[in-house]
Order: structure tokens, then C-alpha cells, then sequence
């Protein structure tokens, strides 16, 4: 192993996780794939670290020569809030790693400047979670009582979570199976520290970067021209091509760029909420005007006097392929912007993916997490406003133009049902806003092309394929058939909306009361998991929700051809990889909690199932 710089047996000082203490730890092994060192602690706790976590140890002085202010562990046990804490010793090994009084040191005044920003970290086994751990129902399902007893500070684990995991792994390789919940709790403001991003590639890493790169245009372009054919199909390749001249509109570009303003108007007006983000791993929570239901009440009053004075929507239907080209156009141009930016961006805002160094997978990634113009959040505004209430504005156009195609004097029966179940699917979207700030691309996802075009070119111009399909398609629909389909969206979105609501509730506010009936799974980042309500009855209660609601907007285009049932499909992709990328993401922050969790809730999406 020439490269590798500590050997098996070697006594060195490993960093602890989420703070900047060292400790004296010995090198067990090198993992060449992974690039970590396997280390052990003096109580026998064994960690992964990265080379640049580990120094050699006559980098370091003892702690009482650097600083005036007292940090030694028997000071630190004096500041235990857990009094009972001898009592779990034993169940608390990994905060017991640090207190058990391994040789303490910092950095001496030559060390790396970074690390001079000194954290002080408290390592004490968590007393909310031993005394909720007392009050489980069932010892061996290791499940607890959401009391507030349980309830652990979730912005502080937030930021061990971001930080542990964007450098960590922070598994326990003895005894997973024991491991038990600790936190880790910062008495000082973190410091920004320079995160090594992991980077776990996804979407099939560099290379399909550059598939997906051209195949998702490609694609949108492949149904938008099969939509308009007299007899539509997925398999129909190729479709036949129109001349180069009919791809461009000017007028369609100076439309999207109007709609964009507008909705950037709308967003920056002083008018709704503000909310609080989750912590960033710098530990900054960010605000964001959570006002998308005026938004979108503002451009429905908007578009109506539009109507009024006699503008003629069905030219979104005619002019449907140019209207996407220009929105392609400004999401590359976007996706060019946000790159270059990200290149600038400190180390804290790094996405975890979309860090791989390869220019065109991070391109495609998603580089910088949550970038800004002062306080105007480009991925919250590009996710939430001009394509997801454009998607309601052209599948409004569709009912005006069936409307005129068809010779009617009120749109079909299938058209009102699609145009009403996705105005619903957005609305509450909008008056939910808040709860994206939860989501896995809101907290996670970095910035990049899959988003800026998703949100700006898929959402429009393909979730509005079913009513596009109507317009030149008619299905008619039996009052019986109307109803059932009803009864059918209803039930999805109950279970969408209550399981999205109570995770968001749980995950703003662990010790909500009206959640209190609600069991959960400590994890030994000091959040918890709901194990309990509907987050017990599949691991991604919300997508079953979401695929019910899909598939209320396929059946009223009928079955004749599959194009209306592109969504379908797709979402059933989508939903089963972000369910897989979630499940790694998760298993990698919450180990073997996360385990347990998915030994108790054995289905990911569909119960029985799936
Ligand atoms: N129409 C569309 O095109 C799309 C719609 N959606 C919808 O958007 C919504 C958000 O989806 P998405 O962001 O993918 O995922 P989720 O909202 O389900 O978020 C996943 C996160 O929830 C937390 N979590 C997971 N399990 C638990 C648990 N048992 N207890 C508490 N927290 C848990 C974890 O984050 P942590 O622990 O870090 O808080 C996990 O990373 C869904 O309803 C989905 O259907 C999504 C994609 C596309
Ligand atoms: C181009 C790629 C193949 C896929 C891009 C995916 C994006 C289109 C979706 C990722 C997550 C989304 C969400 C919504 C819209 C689609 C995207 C952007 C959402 C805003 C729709 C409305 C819902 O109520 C929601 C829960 C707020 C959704 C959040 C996730």
C-alpha cells in the first residue's frame, strides 16, 4: 500500500466525529475502495476516518498548555446534564469513547489554521433518549414513546447528521447490533469547517451523467411530437420530424421569459410567511417567503383578466413545442450559471452528491446546495413556482383548446378530472409550501441540470401530457366511472397529505404534542425515526399516496394508448430509485437505527408488496 500513509499498529490522534477533538486511537486498517481507515478507540469503540482526520500525534500539545479555559473530560462530566449517566455507561460506548478520558490534545499553534477555530464538543450519552428508552413498549421491536422525553434537540443532530455524514462513516463495526443512541452536543457556535463532500455517485455516475444529459431532452421532445399524432405510442420511433424553423418562436421565449418574471415578482413581493429551513451543516437555517398560494391565486387572477380582455390561450396548445424549446433554453442556461457559481461556493454548500470533481457529472448533479442572489433562493423558486404553476396554467390552455377542437361548449368530463386533480396536487403543494423544506431535493439535492430542467422543462411539459392527449383524444366517462375515479384520487391524496404533513411536523418539531401518540427509533445522530402512524406502515408512506393520485390521472384518458400513461410509469421509476437513493442516504446516516427501522417496516412503498 504505497500511498497509504498510516500503518495497522500505529498510535495516532483521530478526530471525533462532528467536532474538531482529537483522540489518541490506534490504526487497525486501510480500505483501499473507500479510502477510510478503520481506527480504534481506547474503550474498543472502532470508527471509519478519512486520512485528513487523522494526524500523527507530536502534531498536538496537551489541551492544558493551549487554552485557559478548562475542557478536560472531568470537567466535562461535571457539566453532564445526565446525572444518572454512570448508570448507562454501558450503553453508551461511543460517547463513553471520548469520556472515558482518551488523551485529550489540540492542535498546536503550526497545525493547520482551520482547525485553531476550535469546537468544543460535549460527549455524554443522551439522557432523553435512556429515560424514553425506559419507556418502550416493546423492548425487542426497540421501539419508544414520542413523548417529549424522547425528544432530542433536531437542530443540533441535524448538524452532527450533516457534518458526520459528509465526512464520516460513522458506523460502529463491533457489535452494530448494540449500538445505542448518543449525541453529540456543541456548547459553542459551529464553525465552518471544511466539509470533504462524499461523493457516492448516482444515475449510473459519470457516464450516465452524460446519457441522461441527452436523453432527457431527447425524451421530451420524443412525446411532445407523439402526443399530437393521430395514433400515439411509446414505441412509435422515430417520430416523424418537423423542419428545423418550426423549433423556434421568439415570442415563445419572450412568453416563458414573461411568465419567469412574473412568478419572480410574485415571489420577492414582502407578502406570506417566513420560514425556517433545516440546519445546513454550517448550522445556518436559512429563511424562505413560503408565499406559493398567493402566487398562484395572483396568476389565476392574472391569466383570468388575460382571458377576459380576450387573449387567446389555445396558442400555449399550437405553439406547445417552441414554448418547451425556449424553456430548454433557459434551463441550460441556468444549469450553466448555477455550475459556474458552484465552482465559488464554501465548502458547507457543497451537496453531498454532486461533488464528484467531473465537470459534467457535477453539471448534471447539482454542485451547490441551496444557491442564492442575497435572499432569493434559485432552486426553492425554480422547484416551487414557474414550472409547477405553469403546468396548471397550460393544462388550463388544453381545456380551452379541446374546447375549440372538439366543438364544446364545457370541457370534457376526463379533462376537468385531470385539470382538477393536478390544480389540487399543486395548490396543496403551494399551501403546504413549507414542508418542501423537508423534501430529500431541498435538503439534500444540490442545484444542477436534473433540477433546473426538471423543474423547468419535465414538470410543464410533460406532467401536462395527459391533457394535452385529451385534446385530440376524447375518452368519454360514465358518471359511475367519474365517481369512482374521485373516490380514488381522494384516498391517494389523504394518505400523500397526512403522511407528508406528520413527517414534517415530526421533523420541525419533535415534541409536538399532537404527535405525542406517535412511536419512534432514536438514532445515534439524536434524531429519530417515526416507526409508528403511517411511517409504520410503509417506508415511504407519501409515494404510495403520490402513485395513487398518478394513477386517478391516467385512467380518465382511457386505455386505447400508453402515451397518458407516460407519467404513470415514469413516476413508478422515479419514486422506486429516489425510494433506493433515500434508503442508502439513510442507512449512511442513521446505521443500525435505520436498520432496525427497516427490520420493523418491512415494505418501502406498497404494504405486502413492495
Ligand atoms: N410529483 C413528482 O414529480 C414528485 C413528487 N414527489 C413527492 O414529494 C414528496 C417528498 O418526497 P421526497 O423528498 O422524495 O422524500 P420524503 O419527503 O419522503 O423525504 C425522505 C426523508 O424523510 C426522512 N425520513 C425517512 N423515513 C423517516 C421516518 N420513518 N421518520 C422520520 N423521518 C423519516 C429522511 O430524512 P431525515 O431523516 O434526514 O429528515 C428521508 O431522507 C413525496 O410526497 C413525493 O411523493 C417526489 C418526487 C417527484
Ligand atoms: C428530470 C428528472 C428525470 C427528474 C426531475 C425530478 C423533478 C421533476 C421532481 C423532483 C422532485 C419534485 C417534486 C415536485 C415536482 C417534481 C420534482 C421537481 C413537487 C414540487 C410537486 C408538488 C408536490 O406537492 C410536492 C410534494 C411539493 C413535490 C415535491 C417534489
Amino acid at each position: 500500500m504505497p500511498s497509504v500513509k498510516y500503518h495497522k499498529g500505529d498510535m495516532v490522534m483521530g478526530r471525533w466525529p462532528g467536532s474538531n477533538l482529537y483522540y489518541e486511537v490506534k490504526v487497525l486498517g486501510f480500505e483501499a475502495k473507500s479510502q477510510l481507515y478503520t481506527v480504534i478507540y481506547k474503550d474498543g469503540t472502532e470508527l471509519e476516518l478519512k486520512e485528513q482526520d487523522i494526524k500523527k500525534s507530536y502534531c498536538f500539545q496537551p489541551r492544558s498548555h493551549s487554552r485557559s479555559r478548562s475542557r478536560s473530560p472531568g470537567r466535562r462530566r461535571s457539566h453532564s446534564r445526565s446525572p444518572g449517566r454512570s448508570m448507562h455507561r454501558s450503553t453508551s460506548r461511543v460517547a463513553a469513547a471520548a469520556a472515558a478520558a482518551v488523551t485529550e490534545t489540540v492542535p498546536s499553534s503550526h497545525e493547520d489554521a482551520k482547525l485553531h477555530e476550535m469546537v468544543e464538543v460535549l460527549l455524554s450519552p443522551l439522557q432523553p433518549i435512556m429515560a424514553a428508552e425506559s419507556n418502550r413498549n416493546n423492548k425487542h421491536e426497540n421501539k419508544e414513546e414520542n413523548n417529549t422525553a424522547n425528544k432530542v434537540n433536531e437542530s443540533e443532530a441535524k448538524m452532527e447528521t450533516e457534518k458526520n455524514q459528509s465526512r464520516y462513516n460513522l458506523r460502529r463495526r463491533k457489535h452494530d447490533s448494540e449500538t445505542k443512541p448518543h449525541r453529540l452536543e456543541e456548547t459553542k457556535e459551529v464553525t465552518r469547517t471544511a466539509a470533504t463532500v462524499s461523493t457516492q455517485l448516482d444515475f449510473g455516475g459519470k457516464i450516465g451523467a452524460y446519457f441522461w444529459l441527452l436523453f432527457l431532452p431527447s425524451w421530451v421532445l420524443f412525446v411532445i411530437l407523439q402526443v399530437n399524432l393521430k395514433d400515439p405510442s411509446l414505441v412509435n420511433f422515430p417520430p416523424p420530424f418537423p423542419p428545423l424553423e418550426t423549433f423556434w418562436d421568439a415570442r415563445a421565449l419572450g412568453l416563458v421569459i414573461l411568465w419567469i418574471l412574473f412568478q419572480v415578482l410574485l415571489y420577492i413581493l414582502p407578502v406570506g410567511k417566513l420560514s425556517e429551513g433545516m440546519p445546513l451543516r454550517s448550522g445556518e437555517r436559512l429563511t424562505y417567503r413560503t408565499n406559493g398560494f398567493f402566487a398562484i391565486a395572483m396568476s389565476a387572477a392574472v391569466v383570468a383578466a388575460a382571458v377576459h380582455q380576450g387573449i387567446d390561450l389555445t396558442y400555449i396548445h399550437s405553439h406547445f413545442l417552441q414554448l418547451a424549446v425556449a424553456s430548454f433554453l433557459i434551463s441550460v442556461l441556468l444549469s450553466v450559471y448555477l455550475y459556474i457559481r458552484s465552482r465559488y461556493a464554501p465548502p458547507d454548500q457543497q451537496a453531498l452528491g454532486g461533488s464528484s470533481g467531473n465537470m459534467v457529472y457535477d453539471f448534471f448533479k447539482g454542485h451547490e446546495l441551496n444557491p442564492r442572489i442575497k435572499n432569493f433562493d434559485l432552486k426553492f423558486f425554480c422547484e416551487m413556482r414557474p414550472g409547477l404553476i405553469g403546468w396548471c396554467l397550460i393544462n388550463f390552455a388544453f381545456a380551452m383548446a379541446e374546447m375549440e377542437q372538439q366543438g364544446l361548449d364545457t370541457p370534457s368530463y376526463s379533462m376537468i378530472l385531470v385539470n382538477a386533480f393536478q390544480l389540487l396536487y399543486v395548490v396543496d403543494g403551494l399551501w403546504n409550501e413549507e414542508a418542501i423544506l423537508t423534501t430529500m431535493d431541498l435538503m439534500h439535492d444540490g442545484f444542477g441540470f436534473m433540477l433546473a430542467f426538471g423543474d423547468l422543462v419535465w414538470v410543464p411539459f410533460t406532467y401536462t401530457l395527459q391533457a394535452y392527449y385529451l385534446v385530440s383524444h376524447p375518452n368519454e366517462l360514465s358518471l359511475a366511472a367519474v365517481a369512482a375515479i374521485i373516490l380514488l384520487k381522494l384516498i391517494g391524496f389523504y394518505i400523500f397529505r397526512t403522511s407528508n404533513s406528520e413527517k414534517n411536523a415530526f421533523r420541525r418539531n419533535p415534541s409536538d404534542p399532537k404527535l405525542s401518540y406517535l412511536r419512534t427509533i432514536p438514532t445515534a445522530t439524536g434524531k429519530s425515526l417515526l416507526v409508528s402512524g403511517w411511517w409504520g406502515v410503509v417506508r415511504h408512506p407519501n409515494y404510495l399516496g403520490d402513485l395513487i393520485m398518478a394513477l386517478a390521472w391516467s385512467i380518465p384518458c382511457g386505455f386505447s394508448h400508453l402515451l397518458p400513461w407516460y407519467y404513470m410509469i415514469y413516476f413508478i421509476i422515479l419514486l422506486v430509485h429516489r425510494n433506493s437513493r433515500d434508503m442508502s442516504d439513510c442507512r449512511r446516516k442513521y446505521g443500525s437505527a435505520w436498520d432496525e427501522y427497516c427490520r420493523t417496516v418491512r415494505y418501502r412503498i406498497i404494504p405486502r408488496v413492495y
